[in-house]
């Protein structure tokens, strides 16, 4: 379904992504794990066209070259992006906000049916549609953006560390909701600073390292990886066995 190949990306003279490889079939949760300022919101970025790839990158959704095509009309080919922070409009309504997210074209047909969805996945948003989003709490927020992106009618969901800042309940209700997400058919490609949540979730697993490729394979053997149990789990690596 997306296939990105050789996707660097400078910020000035700062290189945050080089040669960034990587594939997601369809209903398959991916998940990418790195350090702070590994480059994985750049990456996510780069495929929602918010920041431009340097010329030699390969991105293709659907089997179409989407690398040069700004960010608006890769929301109408059904790739929406959950920005870390949310991006929510804080005065607005949740009704107002998921209606904004209704606005590509592609999302014309069946919104009724796609609202009632987004509410039965989610509904405390269902008891505050008229609640200004600021005078939520953040997890209710996350829920916000989540259901908004959901109203473009997406193929492909990029979401940005949506636990970041949430209690344990509500990211355990954002956790299942993606699950629930997933079995309706669609993609997600997961940025999480709780790698142990995205390990349990995902179906594969991207390691992101300084701007690179640093490993990749199936979340059921990336949490046996000892490199994994150390640097994202917080295991400590095995006493060596006396001899
Ligand atoms: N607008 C920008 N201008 C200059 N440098 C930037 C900009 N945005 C990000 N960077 C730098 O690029 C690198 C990658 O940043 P990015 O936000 O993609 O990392 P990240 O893996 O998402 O980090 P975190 O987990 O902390 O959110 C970092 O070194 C960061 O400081």
């Amino acid at each position: 379904m997306l296939e990105v190949a050789a996707l660097s990306h400078f910020y000035g003279k700062h290189q945050a992504l080089a040669d960034i490889a990587l594939a997601i079939g369809q209903g398959e949760i991916v998940a990418i794990l790195g350090a702070n300022g590994a480059g994985k919101s750049t990456l996510l970025k780069s495929i929602a066209g918010l920041v431009k790839p340097a010329p030699g990158a390969t991105i293709r959704f659907e089997g179409h070259h989407i690398g040069e095509l700004p960010a608006h009309l890769i929301v109408e080919r059904g790739i929406a992006l959950v920005p870390e922070g949310r991006g929510v409009f804080g005065d607005l309504t949740v009704a107002e906000n998921l209606q904004l997210g209704a606005h590509p074209a592609r999302a014309r047909a069946g919104e009724a049916d796609r609202l009632a969805r987004i509410l039965r996945l989610f509904p405390r948003l269902a008891e505050r549609m008229a609640q200004a989003v600021r005078t939520m709490s953040g997890g209710e927020q996350q829920m916000v953006a989540i259901g908004r992106a959901l109203m473009s009618n997406p193929l492909l969901l990029l979401l940005d560390e949506p636990s970041l800042g949430l209690s344990p309940l509500l990211s355990r209700e954002v956790f299942r909701a993606l699950a629930e997400i997933r079995s309706s058919g669609l993609s997600v490609l997961l940025v999480e600073q709780n790698a142990r949540a995205s390990l349990d979730i995902a179906d594969r697993v991207y390691l992101i390292e300084s701007g690179r490729n640093a490993g990749s394979g199936p979340a059921s053997a990336m949490k046996n990886d000892p490199e994994v149990q150390r640097a994202y789990l917080g295991k400590a690596r095995a006493a060596p066995s006396p001899p």
